[in-house]
């Protein structure tokens, strides 16, 4: 991943990003597009040119009272304007086509990255962790997709103005004289350096933005993932009193969004400062070129207009490419935050792509038994900073097994869990996953938005007859939701903890899996529900095999046998006396 990521050269991140979409099952609609939006640009100023030129004859037709040629330049004038406004609807259409196409396929690309192989997961364990992937997600892909049809499409008409105009400059110079001298191109020459000093001092004093540009991305995401760290607790702050001390914190965090807009409208003042100066001048200079031309009788006032609009077109198209590829882009549409949101979603594609790969080659080897039985061989764990969790664990869970996971905090309990599950990165060793289905139950159930019955289904969202869900939820003491399966609520938010636990052991008893794991899943529960949580889900699947993680000692008695880690990294495999649990 280091290799990629060292990669810092724009097209090549370019290319890795934009290109997979025009080699997509959707390239030929992609090129097609791409093809009609370029023949669109290029007619578009083949008709500005025309307005051009189309000045000179009008007015000079004005300018010498021949009425019918005026009146035949006023049709000339509205055949072009229909033109223009007909190509460039067509052309916005068209862009704004390629731009959704695009962006449905880079975001469902993303998405099916993000999630797969638990991605999602892995990438909050990486040291490096990757920022705001939500904002990525939506608001980066958004702009990215936006901005790669909109900027290359706008440099294209700008670079094809730039250059047909100079031809025509070039032309019209020939009938100027200056102090009777003739210059050829003079009109391009006085352009061209018009527009390159103008150039060269805007990039001067406005060079500090694209490192502002760069920071006020990061800036922001961070203000809004704190925003959404605060709406997730909202219950725990509301408790707490503590809407004040939060409050502080977010406005501290805003602080620097703050900071950086007052440095960036300070910078565009200086920048926009010059650049009005200008384009306000940049009207005189044709002027000042052609009016000696005028008084010396060898251009009509057609000819001057043509000028300017030369001149203007062109000096626009310079602005263009000033205002989005230099790097002090000052308005919305600029390269800068092209490339700084092109830095984002490579980092975030590259990174995406890193742990899908060690994702398929994982140091803790994955098979599935024929059996529902679990076994781990030599399995030792690690944390990211390389230290030892558990060393060398064998372990054969039978069919049926009760298995109670004790040890004192941080021994390693849940990253066990994890790791039987498929998804902790860091160890070595081999697991034989049961046969059959397994269903994981953490402290903190997982409760879909949506219908109350897709809670108690996920995650095989598979049709249940309602009477037998409500005598589950009966059973675990909550009949009075049986009426409510089809109700759509912020169930997470309405239950309480222990509600949401009771409801992940009705989910349990209605799924009927093989193994059950169950990491601390009756932590909010009282000692008599949990009691009742326990021999509910027993009875009602007997040969289930059972493996539980928690710390309370009256959970022992529900279990045939106790792994105990030590917190050393050792662990010991033991039965349980069950005369003594019970008597414990
Ligand atoms: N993503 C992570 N990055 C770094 N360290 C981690 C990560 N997840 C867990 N750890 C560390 O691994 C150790 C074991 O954590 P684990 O959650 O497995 O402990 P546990 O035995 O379940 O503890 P408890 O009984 O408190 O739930 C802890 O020291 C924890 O800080």
């Amino acid at each position: 991943m280091d290799a990629d990521l060292a990669r810092t050269g724009f097209f090549y991140r370019l290319r890795y990003l934009a290109l997979p979409y025009f080699r997509s099952e959707e390239r030929w609609r992609a090129i097609g597009l791409a093809s009609l939006i370029i023949a669109l640009t290029l007619s578009i100023v083949g008709l500005n040119l025309g307005f051009t030129t189309w000045y000179n004859a009008f007015w000079n037709a004005l300018q010498k009272y021949q009425i019918s040629l005026i009146w035949y330049n006023v049709g000339v004038f509205c055949a072009l304007a229909l033109g223009w406004v007909v190509i460039n609807s067509a052309q916005q259409f068209c862009i704004q086509i390629l731009q959704i196409r695009w962006r449905r396929w880079l975001t469902t690309r993303i998405i099916d990255h993000w999630m797969s192989n638990n991605t999602h997961y892995r990438l909050q364990l990486d040291a490096q962790e990757i920022d705001n992937p939500d904002q990525r997600m939506s608001d980066d892909i958004d702009f990215f997709t936006g901005q790669s049809v909109n900027l290359p499409i706008s440099a294209l008409q700008a670079v094809v103005t730039i250059v047909s105009y100079g031809v025509l400059l070039w032309s019209l110079s020939a009938k100027l004289v200056f102090f009777g001298v003739k210059i050829p191109g003079a009109l391009l020459w006085v352009n061209l350096l018009y527009a390159i000093a103008g150039t060269w001092f805007v990039l001067k004093i406005g060079r500090p933005l694209f490192y502002l540009n760069n920071i006020q991305q990061k800036v922001m995401g961070d203000f809004r993932f704190e925003l959404i760290r605060v709406r997730d607790n909202s219950e725990t702050i509301a408790t707490a009193h503590s809407g004040g001390a939060e409050a502080a914190r977010l406005k501290t965090r805003f602080g620097p969004v703050v900071d950086i807009f007052h440095r960036r409208i300070y910078r565009n003042l200086y920048v926009n400062g010059f650049t009005f100066s200008f384009n306000q001048a940049a009207v005189l200079v044709p002027l000042i070129v052609t009016i000696p031309a005028y008084l010396a009788k060898t251009i009509l006032v057609g000819g001057i207009i043509e000028i300017s609009s030369a001149f203007n077109q062109t000096q626009q198209a310079f602005a263009f490419i000033l205002n989005n590829f230099s790097s002090v882009g000052s308005g919305y549409l600029s390269i800068t935050e092209w490339r700084a949101v092109l830095d984002r979603l490579y980092t975030f594609e590259v990174s995406l792509r890193h742990h899908q790969t060690q994702a398929a080659a994982p140091k803790i080897t994955y098979a599935t038994n024929s059996t529902p039985a679990l076994d781990i061989d030599n399995l030792a764990l690690g944390l990211p900073d390389n230290r030892c969790l558990i060393a060398n664990l064998n372990l054969h869970v039978a069919p049926g097994d009760r298995m109670l996971i004790s040890g004192p905090t941080g021994s390693g309990k849940s990253t066990l869990i994890r790791a039987i599950a498929g998804i902790w990165p860091f160890g070595a060793g081999s697991v034989h996953t049961p046969a059959g289905r397994v269903l994981f139950i953490p402290q903190r159930p997982y409760l879909p938005n949506g219908a109350l019955i897709q809670s108690l289904t996920f995650p095989y969202n598979q049709p249940l007859d309602p009477t037998r869900v409500a005598a589950v939820l009966t059973s675990v003491g909550l009949g009075r939701l049986a009426t409510k399966l089809d109700t759509a609520e912020p169930w997470d938010r309405e239950l309480s903890p222990g509600e949401q636990q009771r409801i992940a052991f009705a989910r349990c008893i209605l799924l009927e899996p093989d193994v059950i794991i169950l990491d601390e899943a009756t932590s909010a529960l009282d000692e008599d529900y949990e009691a009742l949580m326990y021999q509910t889900l027993t009875t009602a699947l007997p040969r289930a095999t059972i493996i539980s993680v928690g710390h309370r000692s009256t959970i022992v008695k529900y279990h045939t046998r106790r792994l105990r880690l030590t917190g050393d990294s050792a662990w010991h495999d033991e039965a349980i006396n069950p005369i003594q649990a019970a008597a414990d």
